[in-house]
């Protein structure tokens, strides 16, 4: 069947922030064997992190993402694994693990300004005959010249497609028409499109990059990703089918995936709270939303307010340990006595 547009469900990665990393390999073997069935393209396993992300900056994982990898690769006939790494918190070795288990696909995540840490991680991803994606978060961050910059290193070293990374869920429907058409002029690679939900945008979005020509494009299942989540997969197929837009996903299935195997796992839905709009709109990374909401009870201080000053001191990830610094600064000016 001919797919205008492979998706890519990041529920079991991204969503693992929303989770604090506690996937356990019961879960994923669930939501693989039925996503597999529902014909989804590509399923990203690991630590919400990426990679080696398990630790105390990032939050430890409650089973090793090799396991979790393992178990996803065993229950995929139809789908193919993905895996995502950051230079600097994943490393060769982690790679090489992935690739051995069967893993398919390398999504290799620099900060958008970064791209040049990407360099051996890809090279090495095709070394070992792996799809290979160049990850450019936080997008909003920089002009579209800048993204094209950096998205040309990416392709030079490889990488088959170069995604627009929208961390923060801070862009809006004409800067991501404007990224990806910039993107897909200039370079010679599929372009992808990641989006959060942050500001209810995600959808729309995801369409404009769509129309823009991006051919790959991610979603979390019942919005299980970091923040607000992805734009909803189980949604987006709905979608694309109203729009005459095919991805060979089955929509019966995928929404039965979501009501029957993701939304039960939730700690909660997952909802556009007011923290999580305050990141879309002061621009910080979805990823920072739990460390935040952990320093703010601790110290007494709003969530929101941590938020803002991330997103003015153009906090980027790898930077978590600013989240507490900055609480106990709130909480020490808000009551000098605090200690
Ligand atoms: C490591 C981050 O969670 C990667 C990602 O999904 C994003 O930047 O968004
Ligand atoms: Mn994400």
């Amino acid at each position: 069947m001919k797919k205008d547009v492979l998706i890519t469900e990041v529920a079991l990665r991204d969503g693992s922030h929303a989770v604090s990393h506690q996937f356990t390999i019961n879960q994923v073997e669930t939501i693989v064997e039925h996503l597999d069935k529902a014909n989804v393209p590509y399923i990203e396993v690991a630590h919400g992190d990426g990679l080696g992300g398990s630790s105390l900056q990032y939050g430890r994982s409650k089973v090793d993402e090799m396991k979790l990898i393992e178990a996803a690769v065993a229950k995929s006939h139809n789908s193919k694994i993905a895996t995502l790494l950051l230079p600097g918190i994943g490393t060769k070795k982690h790679l090489q693990q992935a690739r051995e288990l069967g893993v398919h696909m390398a999504r290799v995540a620099t900060h958008v300004t970064e791209a040049d840490v990407s360099a051996q991680h890809i090279n090495l991803a095709k070394e070992m005959d792996m799809e290979t994606v160049g990850f450019l978060m936080m997008a909003h961050m920089v002009p579209t010249t800048k993204l094209v910059e950096q998205a040309k290193l990416m392709e030079s070293y490889g990488a088959d497609i170069v995604y627009v990374v929208d961390s923060a869920g801070a862009l809006l429907p004409h800067q991501v028409k404007e990224r990806i058409k910039a993107l897909k002029e200039e370079l010679g690679v599929e372009i992808g499109f990641h989006g959060h939900n942050n500001l209810s945008v995600a959808m729309g979005n995801t369409i404009e990059a769509i129309h823009a020509g991006a051919s790959r494009i991610d979603g979390s299942i019942r919005c299980l990703g970091a923040g607000a989540g992805n734009t909803q997969t189980e949604v987006l197929i709905g979608v694309l089918e109203k729009l005459g837009i095919s991805t060979g996903v089955d929509m019966y299935k995928i929404m039965d995936v979501a009501e029957y195997q993701v939304a039960p796992l939730l700690p909660k839905p997952q909802e556009i709270t007011k923290d999580s709009l305050a990141m879309g709109y002061a621009g910080v990374y979805s990823s920072f939303l739990l460390h935040a909401r952990r320093a703010a009870e601790k110290y007494n201080v709003d969530t929101r307010d941590i938020l803002v000053k991330l997103g003015e001191l153009k906090a980027v990830g790898g930077q978590e340990d600013m989240i507490v610094d900055i609480a106990q600064e709130m909480a020490k000016n808000e009551n000098p006595m605090h200690i």
